[in-house]
This record gives C-alpha cells, sequence and structure tokens, in this order.
C-alpha cells in the first residue's frame, strides 16, 4: 500500500534528519554542500567521545561549576566530538570509498555528492584545528608538557592508521575493535580529566581496561557488514568466530570489565558507587539475553538502543566515583 502524504512528508523529514547525523537510511538527493560535509562527519559518532571528557572531568575531582570551567569543557568537547570525531569519519569514509560504492553506494563519495579534494581539505581542516585547539586548552589550563596535544597527535595517528592502508587497523578484529573502543573511553577520558587534574598513570591503566568493555561495544557494529566484510576479506570478530561465539566474546568483554571496574571501586572503598555500578550492569545482561544473544544479526540496534545508556551512565558513576576517591 502507498503511503499517504503525511506519512510520506515524515518519511522524508526522517531522512533528512538521519542524513544530517551521519545515519543509515539517510536521503539522497541534491543538498547543499555543507550538509554533506556534516554528513561525512556523522555528527552521531560523536556522542560518546564528548561524554568520555565529562566523564573525565568527573573522575579529576577538580571540576567545580564556573563560567571558565565551563567554557574549558566545552572546548574540549569540541575538540573530541566534531573536530577529532568528525576528521576520523571523514578520513574513514574516504579510505572506505571503494568498499562504500559496493555496500553503500547511496554514501557522500561514492554518489559524487562531493569530489575527493574536497574531502581531504575537510579532513586536514578538522585534523589542524583539532592539534590547534588541543594546544590553546593545553596553554589555557597551564600544563607544562602539552598533554591534551599529545593525546590528540595521538588519536589522530591511530584514527590513521585504522583506515589507511597499509595497516589499515580495521582489517583485524581484535585490534580494529580495540583501537575502537578505547577511543571511546581512554582517550577522551584522559584528555577531560587532564583538563583539570592531574592525569596520573592509575587513570591512563584504569581507562584502558575499561575500554575493553568499549570493544565489546565496537563488536556489536560488525554484525551489521558480515556479508560484505566476508567478501572484500575484512576479518571483524563475527567474521573470524561466527555469529554465535562472537555475539558470546561481545557480550562477556562488556560484563566482565564493567563488573572489574566495580571491584577497582570497591578496592578503592567507594562501595557504594561499586554497588550503582553493579545496577546498572543488571539491566544490560537482561537485554543481552532477550534481544543480543537470542538473535544478534536481528536485533544488534535493539540492543545497542536498550543497553548502551546503562553502560554510559556506569562510566559517569565511575568518574564521579573516582573524583570521590582523589578528594
Ligand atoms: C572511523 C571509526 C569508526 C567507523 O568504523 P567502520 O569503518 O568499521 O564503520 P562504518 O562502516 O560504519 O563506517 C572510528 C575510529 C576511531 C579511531 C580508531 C580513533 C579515533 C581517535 C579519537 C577521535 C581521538 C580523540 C582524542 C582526544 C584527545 C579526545
Amino acid at each position: 500500500m502507498d503511503d499517504t502524504p503525511a506519512e510520506s512528508l515524515s518519511d522524508n523529514r526522517n531522512a533528512k534528519t538521519r542524513q544530517l547525523l551521519g545515519m543509515k537510511g539517510a536521503t539522497t538527493g541534491d543538498t547543499s554542500i555543507w550538509k554533506i560535509r556534516l554528513q561525512l562527519m556523522k555528527p552521531i559518532t560523536w556522542i560518546p567521545l564528548i561524554w568520555g571528557v565529562v566523564c573525565g572531568a568527573a573522575s579529576s575531582g577538580e571540576y567545580t561549576w564556573t563560567l571558565e570551567n565551563f567554557l574549558k569543557s566545552a572546548a574540549c568537547m569540541l575538540l573530541s566530538g566534531p573536530l577529532l570525531t568528525g576528521y576520523t569519519q571523514t578520513i574513514n569514509e574516504y579510505y572506505d570509498r571503494d568498499i562504500d560504492a559496493i555496500n553503500e553506494p547511496y554514501r557522500p563519495i561514492p554518489s559524487g555528492a562531493i569530489s575527493l579534494p574536497q574531502v581531504i581539505s575537510q579532513a586536514w581542516v578538522l585534523m589542524l584545528s583539532g592539534i590547534g585547539l588541543a594546544y590553546i586548552l593545553d596553554v589555557w589550563v597551564g600544563h607544562e608538557f602539552p598533554t591534551i596535544t599529545a593525546m590528540t597527535l595521538f588519536g589522530v595517528f591511530i584514527a590513521y592508521i585504522y583506515s589507511a592502508p597499509p595497516i589499515k587497523l580495521k582489517q583485524n578484529g581484535w585490534l580494529g575493535t580495540y583501537a575502537l573502543g578505547s577511543s571511546y573511553i581512554a582517550l577522551p577520558w584522559c584528555a577531560g580529566h587532564a583538563l583539570f587534574g592531574e592525569l596520573d598513570w592509575k587513570i591512563v591503566v584504569m581507562t584502558v581496561i575499561y575500554s575493553f568493555a568499549g570493544l565489546g561495544i565496537a563488536i556489536v557494529n560488525d554484525f551489521k557488514s558480515i556479508e560484505g566484510d566476508t567478501k572484500l576479506g575484512l576479518k571483524s570478530l563475527p567474521v573470524m568466530f561466527g555469529v554465535k561465539t562472537a555475539a558470546w566474546i561481545c557480550v562477556t568483554m562488556i560484563d566482565v570489565f564493567q563488573i572489574a571496574i566495580a571491584a577497582y571501586l570497591i578496592f578503592i572503598h567507594q562501595q557504594l558507587y561499586a554497588a550503582i555500578l553493579l545496577l546498572m550492569v543488571i539491566p544490560q545482561m537482561v537485554f543481552q539475553d532477550m534481544y543480543f544473544l537470542r538473535d544478534p544479526l536481528g536485533n544488534d540496534v535493539k540492543y545497542q538502543a536498550s543497553a548502551q545508556p546503562f553502560l554510559v551512565l556506569g562510566m559517569l558513576v565511575v568518574g564521579i566515583a573516582i573524583g570521590h576517591a582523589n578528594f
């Protein structure tokens, strides 16, 4: 049956929003070059990195609600989200253009909506603005060693080797998903922490361990592209181990590493926060059982939408707990 005019108008609006956010199911067709540029930067993917900065600010234990602190954290969110994640996604689209021409020909580059020189210049502008802003932040907070600039350079390097040949980390299931998981948790967290407090090895180790839960989340994203990845020789975990085993690896990583962080909170005498974190893990396990483990291919998106809020709230709980422990 054909859609009513009201339904097709709403579908059209929905597709346009998806286009701006860089989500699947986006509209194609004529649109302004700025919308196409934004689509390349996939704004929907900025959220976890912006959140990571919030968790880091909390774990520093030094964040107070002043205008200056608010502006510093807003600048760091601009760095981790629009600039650096935008850069990462732009070069990912650039280097994946041949795969996308087969799997998703409507994306900006394969559809011809933007030229390659325009994409390259966008990547340069985002990367250089990111490095520049990181340096400004280091000067602003008076770092003797430019910690945030160093992390930015490291992030830019990882982002490049994740997508670009000859290394193309994303071809390797374990390394690619860990790079993704740690860039969603460890890097922005450490940046937010360094902005307000002293970044010591304990925070770095804790976030690096927490990133294994992020690795689990990154595996969930690979179920949608098993067919294309198999054809093109990309060794994602579902391709290497099969759907069922990869789904179990995924949930084990997500649960075990969050529980390990709860154990760490107990170790630093933050029992209440440990208990709250464990309470956040329970609904995730329920959704794993209800949705993901029963049908990883059909329920991947439903699982992410239901369980992710508990994982990200758990991250903030950990940030606040560490901030308290540091006092
Ligand atoms: C490009 C990324 C994911 C897309 O992966 P994939 O191609 O498998 O998926 P699609 O087919 O759906 O496109 C993200 C890769 C992240 C990268 C490894 C590192 C990012 C670095 C951070 C942006 C740096 C943050 C630094 C800081 C100081 C806040």
